[in-house]
């Protein structure tokens, strides 16, 4: 796959936009793909794996306190990012879809998933503004893919993307409070995977 943003060697307006494509989903949302988007993904990963301060988190379920199964990392608006390829892919994605969009993306949140077990359950990222109001979250995988699912809230045929290697998925309109999307456990050997997801101030 050619990629077609070069972090770090081209300028942040050299984004081919051919190479992102639209789908058009039912109740106001989309998605914008873009396959091997990112170049250097495979270096950035084990950049990424190396220098970013991961934790496990645990969370309340139900009666339960749980691991939550995947590595996290989160930058707040104005935090140093912890490699220069995300402040690239970054400022390419503000060009891209800021006038869009209204704001620029500003948080970076990063999901890191060891093998088939780690896995993100269905939910849409309402916790913010995201839960009343069309936003987008732009998600850059990489390392190895894992499928992304999506699907209506409320049910319906469910969408795959596999997302890796520098792939880009934007989720946009009303995608995170219509739909949901989950990255789910698999028992097939899978090497690791990084998520990085920029989200404009005020939606988690
Ligand atoms: O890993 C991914 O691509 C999805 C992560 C996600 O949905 C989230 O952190 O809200
Ligand atoms: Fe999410």
């Amino acid at each position: 796959m050619t990629a077609v943003f070069q972090a770090s060697l081209l300028g942040a307006d050299e984004i081919v936009g051919s190479a992102i494509r639209r789908t058009r989903l039912d109740h106001g949302a989309w998605i914008d793909v873009g396959p091997g988007w990112l170049a250097g993904a495979d270096e950035l990963f084990s950049r990424l794996s190396e220098v970013v301060p991961w934790h496990a988190e645990r969370r309340r379920m139900y009666d339960k306190v749980v691991d939550v199964p995947r590595l996290l990392a989160y930058y707040d608006e104005g935090e140093p990012l912890p490699d220069p390829a995300l402040d690239d892919a970054l400022r390419a994605l503000n060009d891209r879809y800021g006038q869009e969009l209204g704001e620029p993306f500003r948080t970076a949140g990063l999901c890191f998933y060891r093998d088939g077990r780690d896995s993100v359950a269905w939910h849409g990222d309402t916790l913010g503004r995201g839960g009343t109001e069309d936003t987008m979250v732009a998600i850059i995988s990489v390392g190895a893919p894992r499928p992304l699912l999506l699907r209506p809230r409320g049910g319906g045929a469910s969408i795959r993307h596999d997302l890796g290697h520098g792939d880009l998925i934007v989720m946009g309109g009303s995608c995170q409070r219509t739909w949901e999307h989950a990255i789910p456990k698999t028992s097939r050997p899978t090497g690791p995977r990084i998520s990085i997801q920029f989200r404009p101030r005020g939606v988690r």
